[in-house]
Formats: structure tokens, C-alpha cells, sequence
């Protein structure tokens, strides 16, 4: 029996936040070495069944049998009642895809889902180190386990779509090749948009795929036109087929990583924010405001180009010739210093500052906690240690999660000021890669028959 394995990584929105919801505004995604992963075998049957095991949470399992509707496209039921959206949105749209000639290929198909330690909460937890991967093993089921906040659920739908992928395209399927993976993109989507509600604009699946990019949104549009699947009228099939293999979806995910030397440090706060509350308290703000909010958001706009250019420009000094210079070595020695000159990290920090500043002023008059006050004097007292560069609340901001770009040899991880009580700092860096084919052996002895 074939096995394969694949991997995608978490992300942090460092600036981009709010605005990323408009195709119009760029916004700087990194992705972060916490993965998660789909291991997948599959047999001939006479009836199409997808299983997903989750084994890290209570072996939490979902069990979809597959039915046609009169149209026949493919509706998944699960045989316990029980509900797990993304799951069920991502076997719908693989099948409903692969089901394009109405023949797909039946097959008793087990998928295992793992996720490094990174993405939630390391209490009451046991480890299992196989010698190849370490995974923490949770005594509750998945809804009942606190997130850190870095994209599970777009992770979830990117492993889940590769590994259902796999099964039909074979050997032909690659992760490597830039069409595979642009389809691997548009059906995780399409996917995580309906089983979240369409309230994203998809940078976290666009890391989840592509890695750490420049990413500005597709028009939201393309997925809300699809007709439902269960509707006897439209062709969902034909819609799906169309959108995911045969439309532009003029979206930007140009590579990127961070300049040399330096490292994005995540720290948990441990409390939490709801997105979507905060996703609509901004936009009704936004739209009862303006033009004074068009005017905060091109400033904050302003803020993070400069961000963008700046960081490009540091890149281009340090891989120069290939080797770290003595020059570029020296800007680094300001940040570890605290004595910061150099134009292009005055630039970045100042542009953060800027950003910063008029999320704040959007919390205090719109009511909503993007940058709330025990953050501001978090980052406040942050950004005052040596080798940090700056920092910033990532994504939606709230009560969740600070990043900071930092030094390879700055100390603050291991810092003992109480200012920093509140905050764990997660063991992970910035990855450039997004979705990677994983050696199935290496996850032997966590799955029985590997
Ligand atoms: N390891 C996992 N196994 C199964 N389902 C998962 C896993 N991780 C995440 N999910 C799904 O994603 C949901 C969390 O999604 P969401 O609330 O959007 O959080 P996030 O911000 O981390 O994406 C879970 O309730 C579950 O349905
Ligand atoms: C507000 C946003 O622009 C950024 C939210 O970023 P987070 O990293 O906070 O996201 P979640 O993982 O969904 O909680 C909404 C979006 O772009 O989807």
C-alpha cells in the first residue's frame, strides 16, 4: 500500500492586518516552522469512505460516507452525527472536483492528522517523540483545547486537501510543481472560505501552500459565486471545476524571507481574541467613518509599504555576493547594541510605529480591541531590549500573540522580567517553505502500520 505524507506551515500577519481584506492592499505573511501534517493510505472499495483520525485530540475521528444527489455531485455525511466543517468542506470540493466525469475512482481512503506543538496549548499534554517528529497528546477533544493562534484550521484544509489530491492525481501528483500547488491553493480556498463563513481574505492558507509571502487577496467574489452543492439547479461541479482550475484569480504570493541575521520571535499571551467579532466591529467602524477611515487606513497603508520596501532593501545589503559583509554585519551590532542608526531599520521601525499608532486610534474610536493597552505596554516594553528590532501585534491583534523581529543572539526569550510573565515564547522561527511532501517513514510507531 502506498503512504504519503505531507506538511504545511502556521503563519504570523506581521503588517497587512484589517487591510489584507481588500485586494487593493499588500500585506507580509510569514510562515513558521510549527507544520501540520496529513498522512495517507488508501484502498480499492466498492464505496467511497474518507476517515480522519486525529489522534492528539482524544483520537478525535470523523467518517464520511459519500452520496449523489440527483445532479451528481457528491454530499458527505458523517456516519456519527458528528461535525468537523473544514473536514467535511475539503472532502466535499477534493471529491466534488475528481467527480468531474461523474466516474470517480471509489476508495476506502484513512487520513491522520497531526500538528506540532506549536498551535495550541502545551497544557496537560503528553509527548511522543518517535526520534523523527515530537507531537504533544491532548486528553480533550480538538474544540475543547486552547489555540495559539497561528492558522490551524487553513493548515487542517491544505494537509487534508494535498492528501485527498494525492490519492486521485497519483504519481503525477507533486509539491514541488508550481500547477499542482496552485491547485492544492484554490481548492483549500474554496474550502476553508465556506467552512469558516467567508470572513478571511486567505493569507493564511496562502502560507499554509506557498510558504512566507507578499500576499494581496483574490476578489471574494470568486468564491461566493459558486452555486451551492446541494441546489438541484446550479452546477456546482462545473462552477468548482472552472474556478479552481480554469480562472485567474489575480492574487499576489511572492516569495519572501526575513533579511539575514534576523528572526521573528512569537510570543503567546495566552488569552485570546475572536476574529470575526473583531473583523466586523472594523468594518462597521470603517464604514460609518469615512472618509476619516480611508485616511487611517492609507497611513497605515504608508506604514506598511515602508515595512515592505525596507525589509527588501536590507535584504538585497545582506545577500550581496553571497557572503553576510562586514558592512551589513555591523547594522545588525546597532540592534544588539540598542543604538540604532542605520536609515533602513529607523525606516522599519518607524513604520511600525505608524501602524501601531493608528490601530490604536481605530480601537479607541471604534470600541475594539486591536492594539489594547496591556499590549501597547507589552510591545512598548519590548521594543526597549536589546536586539529587538521592532514589534508588533500580528493578524487581528487582541489579546492573542506578539511578534518580534530580533537578532539571532538577542536574549529576550530567556529573560526573567516579570514584564514578560504573561507572555510564552513558542519554539519556532520563520520557514520560507509552505507545503512539503514529508517522508512517510518518519512517522513511524505514531501510525500503526508504518
Ligand atoms: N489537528 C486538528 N485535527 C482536526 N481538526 C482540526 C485540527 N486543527 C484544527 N482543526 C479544525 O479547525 C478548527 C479551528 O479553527 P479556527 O477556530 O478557525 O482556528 P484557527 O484560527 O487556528 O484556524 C477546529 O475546531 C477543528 O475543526
Ligand atoms: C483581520 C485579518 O486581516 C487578519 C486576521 O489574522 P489572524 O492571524 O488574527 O487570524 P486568525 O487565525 O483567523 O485568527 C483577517 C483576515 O485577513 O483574514
Amino acid at each position: 500500500m502506498t503512504v504519503r505524507a505531507f506538511s504545511a506551515p502556521g503563519k504570523a500577519l506581521l503588517v497587512g492586518g484589517y487591510l489584507v481584506l481588500d485586494p487593493q492592499y499588500e500585506s507580509y505573511v510569514v510562515a513558521l516552522s510549527s507544520r501540520m501534517h496529513s498522512i495517507v493510505e488508501f484502498t480499492k472499495s466498492d464505496q467511497l469512505k474518507v476517515k480522519v483520525i486525529s489522534s492528539q485530540f482524544n483520537n478525535d475521528t470523523w467518517e464520511y460516507t459519500l452520496s449523489e444527489n440527483k445532479l451528481g455531485n457528491l454530499i458527505p455525511s458523517e456516519v456519527n452525527g458528528l461535525k468537523n466543517p473544514f473536514v467535511e468542506k475539503t472532502i466535499l470540493n477534493v471529491l466534488n472536483f475528481f467527480n468531474k466525469e461523474k466516474n470517480i475512482a471509489k476508495y476506502d481512503i484513512t487520513i491522520r492528522i497531526f500538528s506540532d506543538p506549536g498551535f495550541h496549548s502545551e497544557e496537560e499534554t503528553t509527548t511522543i517523540d518517535n526520534g523523527s517528529k515530537k507531537f504533544n497528546f491532548h486528553k480533550k477533544s480538538i474544540t475543547k483545547v486552547p489555540k495559539t493562534g497561528l492558522g490551524s484550521s487553513a493548515c487542517l484544509v491544505t494537509v487534508l486537501t494535498s492528501a485527498l489530491v494525492s490519492v486521485f492525481l497519483k504519481d503525477s501528483f507533486n509539491v514541488k510543481d508550481e500547477k499542482n500547488l496552485l491547485l492544492i491553493h484554490n481548492l483549500a480556498q474554496v474550502a476553508h472560505c465556506q467552512a469558516q463563513g467567508k470572513v478571511g481574505s486567505g493569507f493564511d492558507v496562502g502560507a499554509a501552500t506557498f510558504g512566507s509571502i507578499l500576499y494581496q487577496r483574490f476578489s471574494a467574489e470568486l468564491i461566493n459565486s459558486l452555486p451551492s452543492n446541494d441546489d438541484e439547479k446550479g452546477n456546482y461541479i462545473e462552477a468548482l471545476v472552472k474556478l479552481v482550475q480554469n480562472t485567474d484569480w489575480k492574487f499576489t504570493h511572492d516569495r519572501i524571507h526575513l533579511p539575514k541575521g534576523l528572526r521573528l520571535i512569537m510570543g503567546d499571551v495566552n488569552t485570546g481574541s475572536e476574529t470575526t467579532k473583531l473583523v466586523a466591529k472594523v468594518k462597521s467602524w470603517y464604514n460609518e467613518n469615512m472618509p476619516e477611515s480611508l485616511k487611517t487606513y492609507q497611513e497605515i497603508n504608508q506604514g506598511n509599504c515602508d515595512f515592505i520596501t525596507s525589509l527588501s532593501e536590507l535584504n538585497k545589503i545582506s545577500e550581496k555576493d553571497g557572503i553576510i559583509s562586514e558592512g551589513y554585519k555591523s547594522i545588525l551590532k546597532e540592534i544588539d547594541n540598542g543604538e540604532i542608526k542605520n536609515e533602513i531599520l529607523v525606516k522599519i521601525i518607524k513604520a511600525v510605529l505608524q501602524i501601531r499608532s493608528n490601530f490604536r486610534r481605530i480601537s479607541k474610536k471604534g470600541s475594539v480591541d486591536i492594539e489594547p493597552a496591556v499590549q501597547t505596554e507589552l510591545l512598548d516594553n519590548v521594543i526597549k531590549q536589546k536586539g529587538v528590532l521592532t514589534a508588533m501585534i500580528p493578524g487581528a491583534g487582541g489579546y492573542d500573540a506578539i511578534s518580534i523581529i530580533a537578532t539571532e543572539d538577542c536574549k529576550i526569550k530567556e529573560s526573567n522580567d516579570p514584564v514578560f510573565k504573561d507572555v510564552t515564547f513558542l519554539d519556532l522561527k520563520q520557514e520560507d517553505f509552505g507545503l512539503l511532501e514529508e517522508n512517510a517513514s518518519d512517522y513511524k510507531n505514531l501510525v500503526s502500520n508504518i
